[in-house]
């Protein structure tokens, strides 16, 4: 889908949609539950990927009754029965990882397919436990669809830590189950880590017991059983961080964004963006529930973003238009996400007329500024990069057509309709 996207000025309070990390976690985990008693999960948004990793957990054997922003799950006692061996993941990387290692908790033969970029995102994580079990798994040149037939047994499992930390869900979720204690441990430096904490605390709701030996091993006893548990998902950081660059980088000096649902003490790691944007200089008001931000001017800075990847490409943005220079580093895994992170972000901003440059798995950014726009920009099939083009739209000159501009689907799916109520405009069929 093309839209055309003229400048506009964005302001208003916005509902920050619930964090699509905790919600795939929580579904999973009150699936996998004793049945018996149902868990309750409200404040979920039905994007492409919480919908895929529900249908997964319920072709696995759980029951499931959906609600306009809630689900009722009964769990299948921790075993997995698919009715259909065939798991198609869409384009969700979370689901895939996190769901190869459960599926073959049971007995099972099961043809893992994924769409986009997800057939080819790393695996070999896996493949080499499979090859150190005699697992069995088929794949054509390294791609997806992918076969996997056995079960995981009890032991010692070794990760390393920077290429996904979604390998690390995905067996901390699935060891428990096994018959047998197990350890987990983490080779080289372990990046994206705020995701393990969601990890665990959604495993411990549940009640699993994991030993944390300071993120460099896991002691994981086997034979628990998850537990049902009610749960209300909190708004999602990465979300957040698009409305707060849409507030600072504002034109209009008496705007404010009001970005409603942010939880000043959640765990997730894109909570980040709120120090990195602080120390740029932005006028934040954080409460406890809400931030409040107002147009500020902004400098260039140092951003590691080994911690935090999802906030790459609106950072971009953000530092597009601030004073000087701002260097996004140890960058490498933004290569591997819907589309190649540090490429796409850098080629579409500087069609807008910004100073971008790549520098091994570095963002180079020189400010400028505003933007120029009067072009057309592709999203790369990538939904973070296509809400990156639309809230650096509000400071280009001249209208952008934006190519593939469905792709907020995957996480966001009414991030069009709020970008109107905070005043864009948008022409979708023209
Ligand atoms: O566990 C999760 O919910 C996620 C982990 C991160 O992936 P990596 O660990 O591969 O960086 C992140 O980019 C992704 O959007 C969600
Ligand atoms: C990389 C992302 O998700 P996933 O890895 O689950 O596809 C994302 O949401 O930016």
């Amino acid at each position: 889908m093309k839209i055309k996207i003229k400048p506009s000025i964005l302001n208003g309070k916005i509902e920050i949609p619930p964090s699509k990390s905790y919600s795939h976690r929580a579904v999973i985990a009150a699936a996998l539950a004793e049945g018996g008693k149902k868990s309750k999960i409200d404040n979920l948004k039905f994007s492409v990927d919480i919908t895929t990793t529900t249908d997964i957990m319920e072709n696995w054997g759980a029951k499931i009754k959906r609600f306009e922003s809630a689900l009722e799950i009964i769990g299948n006692d921790g075993k997995v029965v698919p009715k259909d061996k065939y798991v198609q993941c869409n384009e969700s990387g979370s689901t895939i990882r996190f769901l190869i290692p459960i599926g073959i908790t049971s007995e099972n033969e099961l043809i893992f397919d994924g769409k986009g970029k997800l057939v080819d995102r790393p695996l070999e994580s896996y493949y080499r436990i499979f090859d150190k079990q005699g697992i069995f798994y088929k794949n054509e040149n390294g791609k997806l669809p992918l076969t996997v037939n056995g079960k995981l047994k009890a032991g010692n499992y070794e990760i390393d830590g920077n290429i996904s930390s979604q390998f690390i869900t995905g067996l901390l979720y699935a060891l428990p189950l096994l018959d047998g204690d197990s350890k987990l441990t983490i080779n080289k430096n372990l990046e994206s880590k705020g995701y393990i904490d969601l990890t665990l605390e959604i495993l411990k709701l549940a009640g699993i017991e994991i030993v944390n030996n300071n993120y460099k091993s896991f002691d994981i006893k086997g034979n628990q059983i998850y537990k049902p548990f009610d749960y209300t998902v909190e708004g999602d950081y990465s979300q957040v961080a698009f409305w707060i660059v849409a507030g600072i980088i504002s034109a209009n000096k008496d705007n404010e964004v009001k970005c409603l649902h942010v939880n000043k003490n959640s765990l997730q790691g894109d909570r980040e963006i709120i120090e990195i944007v602080t120390r740029m200089g932005a006028n934040l008001e954080i409460l406890d529930d809400y931030v409040i931000v107002k147009p500020s001017k902004t400098k260039g800075t140092v951003i590691d973003i080994s911690q935090c990847p999802d906030i790459a490409p609106i950072l971009t943005v953000l530092a597009a238009l601030s004073e000087g220079e701002t260097r996004i580093i140890n960058g490498e895994r933004l290569r591997i996400k819907e589309s190649d992170r540090i490429t796409s972000i850098k080629t579409e901003l500087n069609k807008l007329g910004a100073n971008v440059t790549e520098e091994g798995d570095s963002l180079i950014i020189q400010g400028v500024q505003g933007f120029t726009g009067g072009v057309t920009v592709s999203a790369w099939n990538d939904h973070r990069i296509a809400m990156s083009l639309a809230i650096a739209s509000t400071r280009c000159k001249k209208e952008i057509i934006l190519e593939e501009a469905e792709s907020v689907r995957k996480s966001y799916p009414h991030f069009w309709d709020d970008f109107v109520k905070m005043g864009g405009e948008i022409e979708k069929d023209f």
